[in-house]
């Protein structure tokens, strides 16, 4: 089982993750979680780059191809090593990030970054993504309370940029409505966990 956790800046997916996380381990599943960009060191390396606050000038293409680069080496080096070893995974952010950000918030196009990202995944998609839907303003809202997050390149976006990226999602919830299970992020954290643990544990028996 590969499972995503999506949606925009503050809606909760490091937060329920753990929670998941926990929640496996006290039935004895084995997992891993990770993370995108990043999740090892190459991809993490990466990841710096993309985010540097201080890299204003970075060509929208260039940005969707180092996702690309990072997404290749993370499936190759931690991903698909952990499925066939049979444990979940449960991975913050995939591909469907790319197309909501890149592909629509960035005028790129959702097909082109689609086909992009098919030369770094080789069909190795996601059985199970959670979207956590929650109003960018409020979402921005919570990253802004979270003194102890650093602040990155994209999050200091214009608020019309957020926008875009929940209207890009709401695009890419149509392209995989099989896939993709909406959550409603706006509620307090147990009942985004209760909601999110329904749905993994019928995707389990599944
Ligand atoms: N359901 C919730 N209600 C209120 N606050 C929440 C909820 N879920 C998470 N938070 C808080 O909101 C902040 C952002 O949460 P978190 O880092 O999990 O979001 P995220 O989706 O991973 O964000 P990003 O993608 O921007 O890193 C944290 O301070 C977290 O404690
Ligand atoms: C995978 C991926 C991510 N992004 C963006 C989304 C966020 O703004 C940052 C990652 O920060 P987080 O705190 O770890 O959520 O990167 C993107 O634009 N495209 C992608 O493919």
């Amino acid at each position: 089982m590969f499972i995503t956790f999506e949606g925009p800046e503050g809606a909760g997916k490091t937060t329920i993750l753990e929670m998941v996380a926990k929640a496996l381990e006290n039935e004895s599943f084995s997992y891993i979680q990770t993370r995108e960009p990043g999740g090892i060191r190459i991809s993490e390396a990466i990841r710096s780059v993309i985010l540097n606050r201080e890299h204003v000038e970075m060509d929208a293409r260039t940005e969707a191809l180092l996702y690309a680069a990072s997404r290749r080496q993370h499936l190759v080096e931690r991903v698909i090593p952990a499925l066939e070893n049979n444990e979940i995974v449960l991975c913050d952010r995939f591909i469907d990030s790319s197309l909501a950000y890149q592909g629509y918030a960035r005028n790129i196009g959702i097909q082109e970054v689609w086909d992009l990202n098919q030369f770094a995944i080789q069909n190795c998609m996601p059985t199970l993504t959670l979207y956590f839907d929650i109003a960018p303003e409020l979402g921005l809202e919570r990253i802004a309370a979270n003194k102890n997050r650093e602040v990155n390149r994209l999050d200091e976006e214009s608020i019309l940029f957020h926008k875009r990226v929940y209207e890009g999602y709401k695009q890419v919830l149509q392209m995989f409505p099989n896939r993709i299970k909406r959550v409603d992020a706006s509620q307090s954290m147990d009942a985004v966990f209760e909601e999110c643990w329904k749905i993994i544990t019928t995707h389990l028996k599944e």
